[in-house]
């Protein structure tokens, strides 16, 4: 990855960023389906789609490249306000809690927001640092099919459960001290990039 991965220009104080973490191996329209919804329901700016080196919890060997991933990623978001990054590579980081703090000391006065479908809700237990995650910035989960049930039964949405905000105020969760978090239901995908490799014979 070049050094333009980290070029961050400078962001008015106010703007309103959403951050969507993923192997995006490969990227689909489910993941586009959940950043317009995070988009529209929570108004935002834009969304950032930061595509990892690599998740710390999945074993890593047959991960397509990190570059190979951003370009295939970029032909599937095609919306002006999703902006695909490798930035995680160029900021030298791989947990979360470290891209975040990382990139809220780069853009100070942005309100971020971490953006996960409810399958990551449902594990968000074993991440590094998850209650730090969660005293950070504000969290949005996008319902998924067949994680609803075990997203909301999990360690991490009963510690969560006195700071959710209900679905109506998601539009302030941007501008609402952390921790606080919203459960978006809509529109839904059963899109899986583990579906779209086991087609494509690559599982
Ligand atoms: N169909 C979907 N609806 C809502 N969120 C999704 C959907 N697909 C992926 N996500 C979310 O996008 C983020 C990145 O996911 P990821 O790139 O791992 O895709 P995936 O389809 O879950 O991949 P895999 O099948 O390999 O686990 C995660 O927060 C995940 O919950
Ligand atoms: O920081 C952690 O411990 C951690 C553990 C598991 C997943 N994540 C992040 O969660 C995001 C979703 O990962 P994935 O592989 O499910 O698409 C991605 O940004 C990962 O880096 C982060």
């Amino acid at each position: 990855m070049s050094n333009s991965h980290l070029r961050l220009p400078p962001h008015p104080p106010g703007l309103c960023i959403g951050l969507f973490g993923g192997s995006f191996n490969p990227a689909h329209d489910g993941h586009r389906l959940a950043s317009l919804t995070a988009l529209r329901r929570l108004q935002l700016d834009s969304i950032w789609w930061l595509v990892t080196p690599g998740n710390p919890l999945k074993d890593n060997a047959r991960l397509p490249s990190l570059a190979e991933r951003v370009r295939q990623a970029r032909g599937v978001a095609g919306h002006a306000r999703i902006k695909v990054t490798g930035i995680e590579a160029t900021l030298r980081t791989r947990y979360t809690a470290d891209t975040l703090r990382a990139l809220k000391r780069r853009c100070p006065g942005v309100n971020f927001v971490w953006i996960m479908g409810s399958d990551n809700l449902a594990g968000f237990h074993r991440w590094a640092e998850w209650r730090t995650i969660a005293r950070m910035m504000p969290i949005a989960v996008i319902d998924r099919p067949g994680s609803t049930h075990g997203a909301m039964a999990s360690p991490a949405a009963s510690w969560l459960s006195r700071w959710r905000l209900s679905e109506n105020r998601a539009a302030v969760l941007p501008h609402t001290r952390p921790p606080a978090w919203v459960f978006l239901h809509g529109k839904r995908s059963a899109l899986s990039s583990t579906m779209l490799r086991q087609k494509a014979g690559r599982d």
